[in-house]
């Protein structure tokens, strides 16, 4: 289809030296200005599928299957070429935060780098870029912009890595777990800017989460994954309130009913299997 961005197709995973797929033939595709969720319990593949996009997958594991992205197999490039489609054209917000940012380089100094790397921009206009940002995230530039990153929290970092990846204002951006170090209110402000940047600039946003209500209110539509596979797909709607698998229906009743349904049961009354 024309207005399909990216599309993974018959992904597969193996652990080298083992019979048992870790992704078994996933399908996923994402459309321009489309927000997508993809959700699953911990250990099901939601990382591991983000991580082909990316070419961040572990040596030890083997790869097939099809990446279409501007005409191109994302699955095929080299280094060199995959190095230059990520940051600018995708942005990927790591679920372990902690690696986005060198320890004893200034977070300033990083974000004027990064975004220089890749905009056409003076080191003035970068640093005031890389302020703006700052401060959408709920990051107060002048304490933040000339410290180090070993100087702030975790959800901190989590927040100034989220800053950095929309500064550049990606056409993909794969947000895996972004929320997850950030209390209630900070972590919907961040999403909050993320829709801002969505809106202004129609990229398309992957959000991985295990956080279903997150999913529903943010996303147009759902993929479910279980234990490698993708499971069910559809409009968050309609996954929401008709969803077909047993496991989504398991996912969906640790959800808190919406005015005029039954209370179900909350996250830690489930065991989902
Ligand atoms: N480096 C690795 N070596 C071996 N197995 C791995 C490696 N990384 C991930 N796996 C396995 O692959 C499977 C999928 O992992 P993945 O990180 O994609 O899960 P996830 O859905 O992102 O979970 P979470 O919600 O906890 O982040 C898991 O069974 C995990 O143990
Ligand atoms: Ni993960």
């Amino acid at each position: 289809m024309k207005d399909q961005l990216i599309s993974i197709e018959h992904l597969f995973v193996t652990l080298n030296g083992s019979h048992q797929p870790l992704l078994e033939d996933v399908n996923l595709t994402i459309k321009m200005g489309e927000m997508v969720g993809l959700i699953g319990e911990s250990g099901s593949g939601k990382s591991l599928t983000s991580r082909a996009v990316t070419g961040l997958l572990p040596k030890e594991m083997r790869v097939s299957g099809r990446i279409s992205y501007g005409g191109n197999n994302l699955l095929e490039l080299s280094d060199k070429e995959r190095y230059k489609q990520l940051g600018i054209k995708i942005g990927y917000i790591f679920q372990d935060y902690r690696g986005s940012f060198t320890p004893f380089i200034r977070i300033g100094k990083q974000m004027t780098e990064t975004i220089r790397t890749h905009i056409k921009l003076t080191k003035k206009q970068s640093e005031q870029l890389a302020r703006e940002v700052l401060n959408e995230v709920g990051l107060e530039d002048k304490t933040i912009y000339h410290r180090f990153p070993f100087q702030l929290s975790g959800g901190q970092i989590q927040r100034a890595a989220v800053a950095m990846t929309l500064a550049l204002k990606p056409e993909l951006i794969i947000c895996d777990e972004m929320t997850t170090a950030l209390d209630v209110i900070t972590g919907e402000k961040v999403l909050n800017y993320l829709a801002k940047v969505q809106k202004e600039t129609g990229c398309a946003v992957l959000i991985i989460t295990h956080d279903l209500a997150q999913a529903y209110k943010h996303t147009n539509r759902i993929y479910v994954m279980q234990q490698g596979r993708i499971v069910e797909e559809g409009l968050s709607e309609e996954v929401r309130c008709h969803h077909k698998h047993p496991y989504t229906k398991k996912l969906c009743s640790c959800l808190l009913a919406l005015p005029g349904e039954d209370l179900i049961t909350t996250a830690s009354q489930v065991m989902v299997k």
